[in-house]
C-alpha cells in the first residue's frame, strides 16, 4: 500500500492543505506545533475515523477551532488498484451539547464506491483491505509520538494478543472457539431432544392407562342401542302425524261447511227482506201512479185549446197596447202643440202691443209737430218782408264799418298830434324844430278844424252802422223763420207717414193675434178628442188583460194535468223493473234455500266429539314422544362424543409414537455431531498452537537481525522472544535482563527493533508487501544519541531497501535523517493567523 495525497480542509491546524506522498523515505520536517503530527493524524484519520482517536481524544477536537466541518480525503493505491478515502466531519448542537460526527464517510475503488456509504461500512473495508484494525495498525505501522515503550511494556498476553491479531492467528482462536461454542450448541439440543423424547414416551403410557379399545367398543355398542331406540320412536310419531293431520282436516272441513251454512242462512234472511221491502215499495209505487191518473183525468184534451186561446189574447193585449202607445204619443204631441200654440198667442199679442203703443207715439209726435209748424208759420206773418237781400244788406253795412274806421284812425292820429303840440308850446318850444316860440303855429288851428269837422261826421256814421245793423238783423231773422217753417212743414209730413206706417204694423198684429187664438181653439178641441180616444182603447186594455190572464190560468191546469199523466206513466215504469228485480231475488232466495237444506244434510253426517278426541290424543302422543327422542338423541350425541374422544387419543398415540420414532433417530444425528464439534475444535487449537510456535521463532530471529543493525553497542548479545512471549535480553557476560530494567534510549531501540521485526514478518507472512501500509514513524530520534540516529537512519533505509517496505513516513529534526531522505515534506506555522501550511512537498532528494 502506498499513500499518494492527502487533502485537508479545517483539520486542527490546517484551514487547507494537499500534500502529495512519494515512495520511499520521506520525512516530514517543521517547527515544534508546525503541525507534522497533525499530517500523519489525519492519514490515520482518513483511514479509521473516530477509531484513530485515543481514549482522551474526541472528533471534535481534530475539527479545527471556530469552524464547522473538517474535510479530510486520502488517494492510496493498494494491490494495483486506486482508492480515495473520504471523511467529513460536522459539528453540531450548541453550548454543552455541541460535538462532532462523522457526516460523510466514503470509499472508492478506481473511482467507485466501495461496500455501502456511512462510518460502519468504511472501517470494516479498510480493516479487510489492510488486514489490521486501529489497534493493530498504531501497534505495527504508526509508531506515534512518544509511545516507544508500548510493546516492550506491554504483558506477554498484551504482546501476543497484538501478534496473533496481526498474523491472522487470532482468526484460528476464532475459528477454535467457535467450534466448542457449536459443540456447546449440540450439547444443548441433544438436551432438548431428550427432554422432548420423555415427554412423549410419559404421554404415551398415560394414554396406554386408560384402555382405549376396550373402551371404543363398549361405547359403539351403546350408540347403535339407543339408534335402534330412536328410529322405533321416530316410526311411532310418523303414524301418529297421519292421524293428526286426518283428524284435524276433517274438523277443518267441517268448520268451513258451518261457517257456509252460516253465510248461506244470513244470505236467505236477508234475500227474504228484501223481497218484502220491495213487495212493499211495488204496491205503494203503483197506488201513487193510480191517484196520479185520477188527478189528471178530462182535462188532457183542453191543453191545446186553453194555449190557442191564451195566444189570441195576448195578441189583442199587444196589438191594444200598441193603439194605447200610439195615442199616448198622439196626446202628448197635441199637448205640445197646444203649448207651442199657446206661446204664439202670447208672442202675437206682445206685438200687437207694441205696434198699438208706437202708433199712439207716432200720433203724439205728429200733433207736437203740427204746433210747432202752426207757431212758426204765425211767426213768419208778423215779420216784414225784408227791402232788399240780406246779402246786399250786409255788404252796405260792411262799407259803413269800414268808413267809421278810417275816420277814427284819422281823427286819432289829428288828436295826438295836437295833444303833443300843445304840451310842447306848453314848453315854450317849438313843436316843429324846438325853437322858443311865442304863440300859436298856424297848423295847430287847422287841424284843429279839420278834427271837428271829424267829429260831426263820425256821429252821423254811427248812426247809420247801427241802422244798417238793425237792417241786416231782421233780414237773418225773416230768413230762419222762413227755413224753420220749411222744416216743420217736412216734420209733419214725415210724423204723417210714420203714423200710417204704425198704424199698419198694429193692424197686421191685430190680424195675427186673432188667428193664433183660432189655432189654439182648434188644437184644444183635438186634444180633448185624442184623449177621450185614449181613455176608451185603455179600458179595452184592461179588459183584454184580464181576459189573458184567464186563459193563463186554464192553460197552466191544463199542463198540469199533462205531468200528473207523465208522472202516473214514470212510476208505473218503475213498479215494472221493480217487479223484475223481485222476480229475480225470489229466483235467488229458491236456490239459496235449496243449498242451505244440502249443508244442513252434510252437517248431519260428522261426528265431531270423535273426531276431536282423535286429534288430542294424537297430539299428546306426539308431544311426549318428542321429548322422549330429544333425551334420547342427546344420550346418543353424548355416547358418540365420548367415541371421538378415544379415537382422538388413539390418533394421538399413534402421532406420538412416531414422533418418538424420529426423536430417537435425531438424538443419534445430534450424538455424531457433537463428536465432530469436539474433534474441529482440538484441531483449530493445535493448528494455532504449530502456526503460533513457527511464528514466533522466525520473529525472534527478525527481531536479533533488527536488533543487530540498530544496536550500536556491545553490552547486549541478542534479546530472546519465548513461546509465551516473554522478552528477554541477553547481555554479552551471559546474563540475562527484563526489559523494564533498559535505560529510555535502550528501550526506544529495542521497541523499534520490534515493531520492525514485526513489520517484516508481516511483509514476509503476508507474501504480498504492497498490502501492508507505509512504517510510520513519529519522532524516533527523540531518544537516541548520535550514533544510535545513524543506526536508525540505517534501519530505515533497510527497511524500504533491502525488507520490501514500500513507503516510509518519518517525522524528525535531525539533519542526519534528512540527507538520508528521498523526500520531505516542510510545513510551518504563520505566526499571524496561527495556521500551518505546507512549505515545500515533496522534495524529491534522488
Ligand atoms: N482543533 C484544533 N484547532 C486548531 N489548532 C489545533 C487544533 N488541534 C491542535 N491544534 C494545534 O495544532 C498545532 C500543531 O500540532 P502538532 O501536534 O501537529 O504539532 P507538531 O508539528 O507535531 O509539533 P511538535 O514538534 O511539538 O510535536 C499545535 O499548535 C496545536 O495547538
Ligand atoms: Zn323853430
Amino acid at each position: 500500500m502506498r499513500f499518494e495525497r492527502l487533502r485537508l480542509t479545517n483539520f486542527r491546524c490546517y484551514e487547507s492543505a494537499t500534500v502529495e506522498f512519494d515512495e520511499g523515505v520521506t520525512v516530514v520536517q517543521g517547527g515544534n506545533g508546525a503541525g507534522k503530527t497533525s499530517l500523519l493524524k489525519a492519514c490515520f484519520v482518513a483511514l479509521y475515523g473516530s477509531d484513530a482517536l485515543g481514549s482522551n481524544e474526541n472528533l471534535a477536537d481534530v475539527v479545527t477551532n471556530g469552524t464547522e466541518e473538517s474535510h479530510i480525503s486520502l488517494g492510496f493505491t493498494h494491490a494495483g488498484d486506486t482508492y480515495t478515502v473520504e471523511q467529513e466531519i460536522a459539528m453540531t448542537g450548541s453550548g454543552d451539547d455541541r460535538r462532532a460526527t462523522t457526516r460523510k464517510s466514503v470509499l472508492t475503488r478506481n473511482g467507485e464506491a466501495v461496500g455501502d456509504d456511512g462510518v460502519t461500512s468504511t472501517r470494516e473495508e479498510i480493516e479487510s483491505l489492510l488486514r489490521m484494525d486501529a489497534d493493530a495498525f498504531v501497534n505495527c505501522a504508526y509508531v506515534r509520538q512518544g509511545e516507544v515503550n508500548k510493546l516492550i511494556e506491554a504483558s506477554p498476553d498484551e504482546r501476543r494478543r497484538v501478534v496473533d491479531e496481526l498474523l491472522q492467528l487470532g482468526k484460528l482462536e476464532t475459528y477454535r472457539e467457535r467450534a466448542d461454542e457449536a459443540r456447546l450448541g449440540v450439547k444443548r439440543v441433544r438436551q432438548r431432544v431428550e427432554d422432548r423424547l420423555e415427554d412423549r414416551r410419559e404421554a404415551v403410557k398415560e394414554i396406554e392407562d386408560t384402555d382405549p379399545h376396550e373402551r371404543l367398543s363398549s361405547l359403539r355398542e351403546n350408540v347403535t342401542e339407543k339408534e335402534d331406540e330412536i328410529e322405533n320412536y321416530e316410526r311411532q310419531v310418523e303414524k301418529a302425524r297421519d292421524s293428526l293431520r286426518d283428524a284435524e282436516e276433517r274438523l277443518e272441513s267441517h268448520d268451513e261447511t258451518k261457517e257456509r251454512l252460516d253465510e248461506v242462512e244470513e244470505q236467505v234472511a236477508q234475500l227474504e227482506g228484501e223481497i218484502d221491502d220491495r213487495t212493499d215499495r211495488l204496491r205503494e209505487l203503483r197506488d201513487e201512479a193510480d191517484e196520479k191518473r185520477d188527478e189528471a183525468e178530462g182535462t188532457e184534451a183542453d191543453l191545446k185549446e186553453a194555449r190557442d186561446e191564451e195566444e189570441e189574447a195576448e195578441e189583442r193585449v199587444s196589438s191594444l197596447q200598441d193603439t194605447k202607445t200610439r195615442l199616448e204619443t198622439r196626446v202628448g204631441s197635441k199637448s205640445e202643440a197646444l203649448e207651442d200654440a199657446r206661446e204664439a198667442v202670447r208672442k202675437a199679442n206682445e206685438r200687437a202691443e207694441k205696434a198699438r203703443n208706437d202708433a199712439e207715439k207716432a200720433r203724439d209726435e205728429l200733433a207736437e209737430k203740427r204746433d210747432a209748424l202752426e207757431e212758426a208759420r204765425a211767426e213768419l206773418e208778423d215779420v216784414e218782408a225784408p227791402s232788399k237781400g240780406t246779402d246786399e244788406l250786409r255788404g252796405t253795412l260792411a262799407d259803413r264799418r269800414d268808413r267809421r274806421a278810417s275816420v277814427e284812425t284819422r281823427l286819432k292820429t289829428l288828436r295826438d298830434g295836437i295833444e303833443g303840440a300843445e304840451e310842447k308850446l306848453a314848453d315854450g318850444v317849438c313843436p316843429t324844430c324846438g325853437q322858443e316860440i311865442h304863440g300859436e303855429p298856424d297848423f295847430l288851428r287847422e287841424d284843429r278844424e279839420e278834427a271837428d269837422e271829424l267829429e260831426g261826421e263820425l256821429k252821423k256814421l254811427e248812426e247809420k252802422v247801427d241802422e244798417a245793423v238793425e237792417a241786416v238783423e231782421e233780414a237773418e231773422r225773416a230768413e230762419e223763420l222762413y227755413e224753420r217753417t220749411e222744416r216743420l212743414e217736412d216734420g209733419v209730413d214725415t210724423a204723417m207717414e210714420r203714423v200710417e206706417s204704425r198704424e199698419e204694423v198694429h193692424e197686421e198684429a191685430m190680424e195675427e193675434v186673432e188667428e193664433a187664438a183660432g189655432r189654439l181653439e182648434e188644437l184644444k178641441d183635438e186634444l180633448g178628442e185624442a184623449e177621450e180616444e185614449k181613455e176608451a182603447v185603455a179600458e179595452q186594455l184592461e179588459d183584454a188583460r184580464e181576459r189573458l190572464q184567464e186563459a193563463r190560468e186554464r192553460r197552466e191546469e191544463a199542463e198540469r194535468a199533462e205531468e200528473l199523466a207523465e208522472e202516473a206513466e214514470r212510476l208505473e215504469d218503475r213498479a215494472g223493473s221493480v217487479e223484475e228485480v223481485l222476480e229475480e231475488k225470489r229466483e235467488r232466495l229458491r236456490e239459496k234455500r235449496e243449498l242451505r237444506d244440502e249443508l244442513n244434510e252434510r252437517i248431519g253426517d260428522v261426528d265431531v266429539e270423535e273426531l276431536r278426541d282423535r286429534r288430542d290424543e294424537a297430539r299428546d302422543y306426539i308431544e311426549s314422544a318428542t321429548d322422549r327422542l330429544d333425551s334420547l338423541r342427546d344420550e346418543r350425541d353424548e355416547i358418540q362424543n365420548a367415541i371421538g374422544g378415544v379415537e382422538n387419543r388413539l390418533e394421538r398415540l399413534d402421532g406420538l409414537r412416531d414422533e418418538i420414532g424420529s426423536l430417537e433417530q435425531r438424538l443419534d444425528d445430534v450424538d455424531e455431531m457433537h463428536d465432530d464439534a469436539v474433534a474441529l475444535k482440538d484441531t483449530y487449537a493445535s493448528l494455532r498452537h504449530e502456526l503460533r510456535s513457527q511464528n514466533l521463532r522466525r520473529l525472534d530471529q527478525l527481531l536479533n537481525e533488527v536488533f543487530e543493525t540498530i544496536y550500536a553497542n556491545a553490552s547486549y548479545s541478542r534479546v530472546e522472544l519465548d513461546e509465551d512471549y516473554e522478552i528477554t535480553v541477553h547481555e554479552k557476560d551471559g546474563t540475562t535482563l527484563d526489559p523494564e530494567r533498559l535505560s529510555g534510549g535502550e528501550r526506544a531501540v529495542f521497541n523499534l527493533s520490534l515493531r520492525c521485526a514485526v513489520y517484516r514478518l508481516l511483509v514476509e507472512g503476508t507474501g504480498a508487501k504492497a498490502a501492508l501500509p507505509p512504517l510510520i514513524l513519529d519522532e524516533p530520534t527523540t531518544f537516541l544519541d548520535d550514533k544510535h540516529v545513524s543506526r536508525l537512519i540505517r534501519l530505515v533505509r533497510a527497511m524500504n531497501d533491502e525488507y520490501g517496505v514500500e513507503q516510509v513516513v518519518v517525522v524528525s529534526h535531525d539533519a542526519e535523517l534528512l540527507d538520508a531522505a528521498d523526500s520531505r515534506i516542510v510545513v510551518e506555522k504563520e505566526p499571524t493567523t496561527n495556521r500551518s501550511r505546507v512549505v515545500e512537498a515533496p522534495l524529491s532528494n534522488r
